[in-house]
């Protein structure tokens, strides 16, 4: 009850609307009703010149004509205005019911895509990317169809069974309970079914996410499936998995189609048994025992039976609709499922007040492990002061995006802590801490829109004039205004319309424009060609003193002209410095320079600082 409530609680702002449309469901069942008195009049006062019983009947038989084919033609004409008013309240109902499911469909999916933006990188990295995206796209509909049965099903078929069963108790007491039979079997069917159909969905649902996932990566990847020649390979996991997923839908539909006949024959028998007593109950009282009007008639039992068929087609419906009631039931717990996930990253509940300004960086002895007992970072202690530029060098595999993930709350220290201007990043509001730095990745997702749109991501808003400085403080303008439309210049998917040295450029015009006071840059360099990452170690030259720049990079090209270099291995910073000096040290570092920048194996440490040669000559 608690979960169907949790449910419904998405429809509470349309109340006014639900109630509207449970009105004229009720009125358009009542008016419904009146559809057999038509036949039963006809039968009995009409053609079989009987007089009108009850007030409804005699109403009918006010309002027709004296004569015999007036009052048929008045029947008929009545019997079609009926029916056309029902199906115009339905219709006015169902649109109403309609703009509710919608409303609430939006509610459930706004709901649940704000969380998945909130949950943190480890949920998302742990978890295939096609299932969110089925939880989000498919799944949620299972609310429409929860309130839609409960609302446009199960409450108007209570009442209406109630009603029913009045109507046929006054007609015929004896036969009304007979056809009651039908009930206690119908439950005792249902508890059957809804255990067997439920899982059979639990289990369908998976396996139909699991195919959304084998879609999406295959499209994601399919440069290498097709660099690899491994399009067959690929098209025979994702039959595989079709034909998995197809094997647990037969599975659910037997069951259901089981459920269908057992519901079938149960009303079947319960029609059976009205039939019989009532064509019984007619001969007695009209043949036996000439009780006439008094006893049953062949017009009541005809108005027994069409009420029967109303009363058992609630039953049926609410039956009938069990088996997609269990699926909606399935979808709906596997979106509490995620919006249940708290997010790892949350920030405090009284943040303190952190305005965008230049601080100190401070990471206090931090230890971080992605799963318990495997540690990658130990006890990693280093102070950035305002303006300078860092570099985190190493092997890889030491823990440097590690670090720089860090510091955005991507994750939390697992011991120690990181502090700025000596406040613990966990005390701000994580978007005013995440205002403060800017990042550049090795791989960066760029938009499926303008070159402007995109420089401009993290400033909505920002003037021409602006994105214009940024793209030249990146070296990023030269290229842009060579594009067809320059700076309207539409990239596609994944950006394959430029290279990935202009890609970077663009990322980092990206973090410009923020004027972020700290920049972070993973291998900013990596994937670039010399002339690329001359352009680039320049941009950051011009930018010290100016912002906090802290970059992870293997080209020492990079990093030399940084003013601190903290050099890790096995997951410490083992030495720390600047180039020359870790070079006249003749560590880690040292051994590191040797390769890159060709040094003499066993050349005397330099006197004065070995020369960097420029970016793109070594
Ligand atoms: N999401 C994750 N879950 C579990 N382990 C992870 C995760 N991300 C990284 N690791 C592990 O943490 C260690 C450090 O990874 P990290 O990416 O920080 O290294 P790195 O020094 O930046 O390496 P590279 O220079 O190759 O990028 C690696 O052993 C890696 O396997």
């Amino acid at each position: 009850m608690r979960f169907l409530l949790r449910c419904l609680a998405y429809f509470r702002p349309d109340l006014p609307r639900i109630v509207w449309s449970l009105a004229l469901t009720f009125l358009a069942t009542l008016v419904g009703l009146l559809q057999p008195i038509t036949v039963k009049v006809l039968i009995d006062s009409v053609l079989g010149n009987k007089p009108a019983s009850g007030w409804v009947d005699g109403l009918f038989v006010a309002v027709l004509p004296a004569s015999k084919e007036g009052q048929i033609i008045g029947l008929a004409a009545i019997g079609l205005l009926i029916t056309i008013t029902a199906a115009v309240l339905v219709m006015v109902q169902t649109m109403a019911s309609v703009k509710v499911g919608y409303y609430g469909l939006r509610h459930v999916r706004s709901d649940l895509f704000m969380h998945l933006q909130r949950l943190s990188l480890a949920y998302h990295r742990s978890r295939p990317q096609g299932d969110s995206l089925y939880r989000l796209s498919s799944d949620t509909y299972g609310f429409q169809t929860i309130l839609n049965i409960i609302v446009g099903n199960v409450l108007v078929s209570i009442v209406m069974l109630l009603v029913m069963a009045w109507v046929m108790f006054t007609i015929q007491p004896m036969l009304a309970l007979i056809s009651l039979v039908a009930i206690p079997l119908l439950l005792w069917t249902h508890r059957w079914a809804n255990r067997a159909i439920t899982a059979g969905w639990e289990e369908a649902k998976v396996a139909d996410s699991g195919l959304m996932t084998v879609v999406q990566r295959a499209v994601a990847s399919l440069w290498l499936t097709q660099a690899f020649r491994r399009e067959k390979h690929e098209y025979q996991k994702f039959r595989g998995e079709v034909d998995g997923a197809m094997a647990i839908l037969f599975r659910v539909h037997w069951r259901e189609v089981i459920y269908t006949l057992l519901v079938a024959s149960i009303l079947g028998l319960g029609v059976a048994l009205i039939l019989g007593f009532g064509g019984w109950f007619v001969y007695r009282d009209q043949y036996v025992t000439g009780a006439g009007e008094a006893g049953m008639t062949i017009g009541k039992l005809y108005v027994f039976l069409a009420y029967l068929n109303k009363f058992y087609e609630p039953l049926n419906k609410m039956t009938g609709s069990g088996s997609t009631f269990a699926q909606a039931t399935v979808q709906a717990k596997r979106v509490f499922e995620v919006l249940d996930q708290k997010p790892m990253i949350e920030d405090p509940p009284n943040p303190l007040a952190f305005p965008k300004q230049s601080r100190v960086i401070e990471f206090k002895n931090v230890d971080f492990e992605y799963l318990p007992g495997k540690p990658i970072l130990r006890d990693v202690s280093a102070k950035i002061t305002p303006g300078n530029m860092v570099a985190f060098v190493g092997e890889s595999g030491v823990g440097k995006s590690t670090i720089l993930s860090l510091l955005p709350r991507f994750y939390d220290v697992t011991a120690g802590s990181i502090e700025l201007d000596g406040l613990n990043v966990r005390s701000v509001a994580t978007a005013d801490l995440r205002a403060h730095i800017a990042i550049v990745l090795q791989e960066n997702p760029l938009l499926p829109a303008t070159v402007a749109e995109n420089i401009a991501y993290g400033v909505p808003g920002a003037t021409q004039e602006q994105i214009r400085a940024a793209a030249e403080a990146s070296e990023a303008d030269e290229f842009i205004k060579r594009l067809p439309e320059g700076y309207d210049t539409i990239l596609n998917e994944n950006a394959t319309n430029i290279s990935g040295g202009q890609r970077q450029r663009l990322a980092i015009a990206r973090a410009l424009i923020t004027e972020a006071p700290i920049l972070i840059l993973d291998e900013p360099t990596s994937a670039l060609d010399p002339q690329n990452e001359q352009l680039i170690t320049a941009t950051l030259g011009k930018l010290k003193g100016k912002r906090t720049i802290i970059i992870v990079s293997h080209r020492l090209s990079t990093v030399a002209d940084c003013d601190e270099i903290f050099v890790m291995e096995g997951g410490r910073i083992t030495e720390r410095g600047r180039h020359d000096e870790l070079i006249l040290r003749r560590g880690p570092y040292y051994r590191m320079a040797r390769h890159q920048l060709k040094l003499e194996d066993d050349a005397a440490p330099p006197a004065s600082p070995v020369p960097i040669p420029a970016p793109g000559t070594v």
